[in-house]
């Protein structure tokens, strides 16, 4: 992996979101159009500003999330109102949503009609990811019930899973799609992560699933 630590995380975010924007440019110069996958939680909000801000062909770009919380966008633990509020604004109003949620009891029920529409945007032209310290990225938790099926490589496009840590039952793009993204970045802040990152690079994809990008991975740290 190659790994880079910031001074602090307004330089960290800064330089993310323009790196971000400048392989998304690259394969809209190249091919007219651009897909991007980022992940939901507490730490990537502010490259969302960012990006939301920056010229690009925006109409071209598909955007969707890595993984999805089973709940709907009233709830403040929804991925797609974040994806909403802070991404999908101003300039970057323009991208095409690629929707990880559709209203349904249970995710499966939804698993079909939700991986036809993101199937024609693979491979991700760049994925975001953020990590928990129990290295699950996406919604890879170590212990889910289904995380076997999810790391294998001829595993589908999207899966349901559920995991004690993880609360509600979530939808995640699986490991193949994830390690097949032409650009892949991971954001973490703060020791906890950064050690758990380390240790990662010695264990299985099992026990630590981010270990599936982290080959291929630039990883951007900072306190
Ligand atoms: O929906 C989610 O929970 C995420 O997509 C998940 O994979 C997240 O990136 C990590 O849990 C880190 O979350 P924090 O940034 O909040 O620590």
């Amino acid at each position: 992996m190659n790994f880079i630590s910031y001074p602090d995380r307004e330089f960290m975010m800064l330089d993310v979101a323009g790196k971000i924007a400048s392989q998304l440019s690259e394969e809209l110069s190249m091919y007219g159009r651009a897909s991007l996958s980022v992940p939901g939680g507490t730490t990537p909000g502010p490259i969302f500003d960012i990006l939301a801000g920056v010229n690009l062909d925006w109409a071209n770009v598909a955007v969707m999330l890595n993984d999805e919380r089973w709940v709907g966008e009233d709830s403040p633990r929804s991925n797609t109102r974040l994806l909403k509020e802070r991404l999908l604004v101003e300039k970057a109003r323009a991208a095409q949503l690629i929707p990880l949620y559709a209203a349904a009891e249970e995710p499966e029920a939804m698993l079909e009609t939700l991986s036809e529409a993101i199937t024609p945007h693979l491979p991700l032209t760049v994925l975001l990811l953020g990590m928990g310290a129990d290295m699950h990225t996406a919604s890879l938790f170590p212990g889910a019930d289904l995380l076997a099926e999810a790391l294998a490589p001829d595993a589908p496009v999207l899966m349901a899973l559920r995991a004690e840590a993880a609360g509600e039952p979530r939808i995640t793009l699986t490991a193949r799609v994830l390690a097949e993204a032409k650009n892949i970045h991971i954001l973490i802040t703060g020791p906890e992560k950064r050690a758990a990152i380390e240790a990662a690079a010695n264990l299985s994809a099992l026990e630590a699933p981010v270990r599936v990008v982290l080959d291929n991975a630039t990883v951007h740290w900072s306190e």
